[in-house]
């Protein structure tokens, strides 16, 4: 503490009782200012009150407080008022220029500090969305809302999408951004619900509501979850009517997404939709030159181009491809070149570019689609959260791999073939009733073999 602070009230004492102040002028004037900081010769004191006539203190007590505080600690300081309404903006300035509060701002919005737009590359497949998200960062809520942006899987919609929330939040560290998915938002509302009282239902609407920047990945899976559609459609037309910007993502463009309520649908095509398809080789290599940069990898050109060749479709597995060169080098302490790149991709690259499906990939995919771990699926818990998820596991092997009942048995912890066939025939005959059970299928098949 400033030796100011801790004499102050002695310094405002000896005021009263050099220049004789009343007592009431004392309480109203003198008694309310506070030391705010002192940084350097100057004494920055807080008027503590929005209110009071600041010409005044300054005609009638300048000069009074100079010498006061001259004789209390034998120094001559300049004096500066502020008043409440400045501290609070002070107090926001800082916030935008301390880092600490940035990275933040960035975890409270959900992002990933790596996908910004420096760190996108700008090719053919994705020039448009580029733009407009560039467009939309810039004046959110002015340009394009919603701004929807669909593509195929791994081909760079979430990395846009926060390179959008990104810049926002670098221009106004003030703004509410929020990226979820929609698997997220669902559950979100789902334990609200559950909760069963209006508090943890109005607590999710107001958090959802009061944002300036929603960013919703993957809307796709609500299709099907009624209550989900209907939150949304509210929160949407909630922001929008507030001018608030909202981003979408999905697999597909709005009039594909055949079981979408209509409203939903039509309030998708209100703004702007933009596509993100497969990069060309251009782009792939630029990619993977961005990601060595990035990384302070240096790898020799042949091995770039042999990835870029042969992983076509995703960039996550064309990023996916480079990681595991460099481990493989890392491990065994060998020099990266072709020879190394064509053994350890002979896996993911085989002659017809197909991934090869094993029940332990369904595992993981199905897992982390519904939020569970792979543990969970082979485990022995019987409740609906996880039996559901453990019946699309066996519907799926048995359609997507070559493997027997009993092994897939095996894998999912030692069940028996009856148990397993069981399970697949629930999921077949939930496929001829229930839209949504299909539209799960669908996605999960495309996530577990996106080249189908
Ligand atoms: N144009 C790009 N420049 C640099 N990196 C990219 C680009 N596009 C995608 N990537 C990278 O590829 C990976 C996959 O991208 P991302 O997760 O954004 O895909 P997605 O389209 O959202 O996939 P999903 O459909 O699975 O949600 C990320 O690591 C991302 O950084």
């Amino acid at each position: 503490m400033h030796i100011i602070q801790e004499k102050w009230s002695e310094i405002l004492n000896m005021i009263k009782v050099e220049h004789d102040v009343s007592d009431i002028s004392f309480s109203t004037w003198l008694k309310p200012l506070k030391v705010y900081k002192v940084e350097g010769n100057v004494v920055t004191i807080n008027i503590n009150n929005q209110n009071i006539a600041l010409d005044y203190i300054n005609k009638k007590y300048l000069l009074p407080l100079k010498v006061a505080i001259a004789e209390a600690t034998g120094e001559n300081f300049e004096i500066s008022f502020i008043l409440p309404d400045e501290i609070e903006e002070e107090i926001k300035e800082k916030a935008v220029a301390s880092p600490i509060d940035h990275n933040e701002n960035i975890a409270k919005a959900n992002l990933n500090p790596r996908y910004t737009f420096d760190t996108f590359v700008v090719g053919n497949n994705n020039k448009m969305a580029h733009a407009a998200s560039v467009a939309v960062a810039e004046s959110p809520g002015e340009s394009y809302n919603p701004l929807f942006i669909y593509g195929g899987v791994g081909l760079g919609k979430t990395h846009l999408m926060h390179s959008i929330a990104h810049y926002v939040l670098q221009q106004n560290s003030n703004a509410k951004v929020l990226y979820v998915t929609s698997e997220y938002f669902t559950n979100e509302l789902i334990e609200s619900i559950r909760n069963g009282n209006n508090s943890t239902m109005s607590k999710f609407r107001e958090k959802y509501r009061n944002i300036d920047v929603l960013l919703i990945d993957d809307i796709q899976f609500i299709i099907g979850k009624e209550s989900t559609q209907e939150e949304f459609f509210h929160t949407f037309n909630a922001l929008h009517g507030a001018k608030k910007q909202i981003i979408i993502s999905s697999d597909k463009p709005p009039k594909d997404m055949e079981i979408l309520e209509d409203r939903l649908r039509s309030r998708f095509e209100w703004g702007l939709i933009v596509d993100i398809s497969s990069p060309d080789y251009e782009t792939r290599m630029a990619i993977l030159r961005k990601k060595e940069e990035l990384d302070g990898y240096q790898i020799d050109d042949a091995v770039i181009e042999y990835i870029a060749k042969n992983i076509k479709s995703n960039i996550r597995e064309l990023e996916g491809a480079l990681n595991k060169i460099m481990a493989y080098a890392n491990l065994e302490k060998s020099e990266i070149n072709l020879p190394l790149a064509e053994k350890v991709l002979k896996d993911i690259i085989s002659p017809n570019q197909k991934r090869i499906v094993t029940p332990e990939l369904i595992i993981d995919i199905v897992a982390e689609h519904f939020d569970l771990s792979p543990a969970d699926l082979t485990g022995n818990k019987r409740n609906s959260k996880i039996v559901f998820p453990r019946q699309i596991v066996m519907y799926l092997c048995r359609h997507m791999t070559e493997v027997t009942l009993k092994n897939i048995g095996k894998v999912l912890g030692g069940r028996d073939h009856t148990t397993i066939m069981n399970g697949i025939n629930k999921i077949e005959a939930e496929l001829e009733t229930s839209e949504s059970t299909k539209e799960i299928i669908d996605i999960l098949q495309k996530k577990i073999n996106p080249s189908k």
